[in-house]
């Protein structure tokens, strides 16, 4: 478990980290996002003990992390421009890895590097970006560290490559003790990654969220009254965060589980009605709102 208690870091004028205080549990996937410049990197970079926070406490399985060289050790941090030694092979980057980390396993890290297709004895400074993040991901995840923190890492790779390493994290977190951070300015990047979500804004940890516990209380409601008197029944009796109209078409973004909302709004007899769930951004721009910000302000 990584906790942050109440951590501070100021570069000359720029506030970067701004008070922060929360807890990342081990087992799960936490996705951490925020728009440019919102301390994404910086956090990322005190949690694996580069950079010192100025006040406050980072805590790695109870211990400190800055200047501890054992829970360092644990942590395996891939920055948004991943390191290769120059000339490197992917090889090369191999060996590099396992002199840094003792529980690197070579042979996983060769098979997967076949499994994703690439070439192994070919110059790194000669692939394309999202071949470069690849292979920097199979660094870090045979590094075999009990966190491992990507920046930026999955921005931009492509939707099979995603899903590969989504399901090699997800057979990491059960066979032992993994912890992988992932930061993103870009929800949708992390829709089908994450088990809970952290927003970042100006230094500050807005909301941090666990995915499924949201995902299953809230969802969206369309539907069309002839009827007006029995839609604002409908209206008074549901938890709105959100109501738009369209026409006729009501679109309301309600707190509740979907079957229960759905028969709700069926016993007011409407002439349509259906309920769907939302994607993450959907929720995340509501539970900014009712959490009383402007998602859109600081999301791209
Ligand atoms: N070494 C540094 N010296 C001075 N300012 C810095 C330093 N590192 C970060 N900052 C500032 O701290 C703030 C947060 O930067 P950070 O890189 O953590 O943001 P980020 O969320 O990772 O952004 P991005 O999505 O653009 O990578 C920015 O205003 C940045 O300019």
């Amino acid at each position: 478990m990584i906790e942050l208690k109440d951590i501070d870091k100021t570069f000359s004028d720029i506030h970067a980290i701004d008070h922060i205080s929360g807890t990342i549990h081990n087992g799960m996937i936490f996705g951490l996002i925020g728009s440019n410049g919102a301390g994404k990197s910086t956090l990322m970079r005190m949690i694996s003990g580069i950079v010192k926070p100025d006040s406050g406490e980072i805590l790695s399985d109870g211990k400190t992390v800055y200047e501890n060289p054992e829970i360092k050790s644990q942590i395996c941090f891939l920055a948004d421009s991943p390191y290769f030694l120059p000339n490197a092979d992917i090889l090369r980057m191999r060996d590099y890895y396992a002199m840094i980390y003792p529980t690197f396993d070579r042979k996983r890290f060769d098979s997967l590097v076949r499994r994703f297709g690439l070439d192994s004895k070919r110059r790194i400074s000669t692939l394309s970006k999202g071949m470069k993040k690849q292979v920097n991901i199979l660094l870090g995840l045979c590094s075999g560290t009990k966190y491992l923190l990507c920046d930026e890492t999955f921005d931009g790779l492509d939707p099979l490559v995603r899903q590969a390493v989504k399901s090699l994290f997800a057979a990491e977190i059960i066979n032992r003790d993994f912890t992988p951070v992932i930061s993103s300015h870009n929800l949708r990047e992390l829709e089908d990654i994450c088990d809970s979500i952290g927003l970042l804004h100006r230094g500050k940890l807005l909301l941090t969220k666990d995915l499924d516990q949201i995902k299953r209380n809230i969802c969206k409601l369309q539907c069309v009254f002839r009827n007006s008197c029995r839609e604002q029944k409908l209206i008074r009796s549901l938890h709105i965060l959100k109501l738009e109209r369209t026409g006729s078409l009501l679109t309301l973004t309600v707190r509740g589980e979907r079957s229960e909302v759905l028969q709700l709004a069926q016993a007011e007899a409407p002439l349509f009605v259906e309920a769907l769930p939302l994607t993450l951004e959907e929720i995340f721009i509501s539970e900014t709102e009712a959490a009383g910000y402007d998602i859109k302000d600081f999301l791209c």
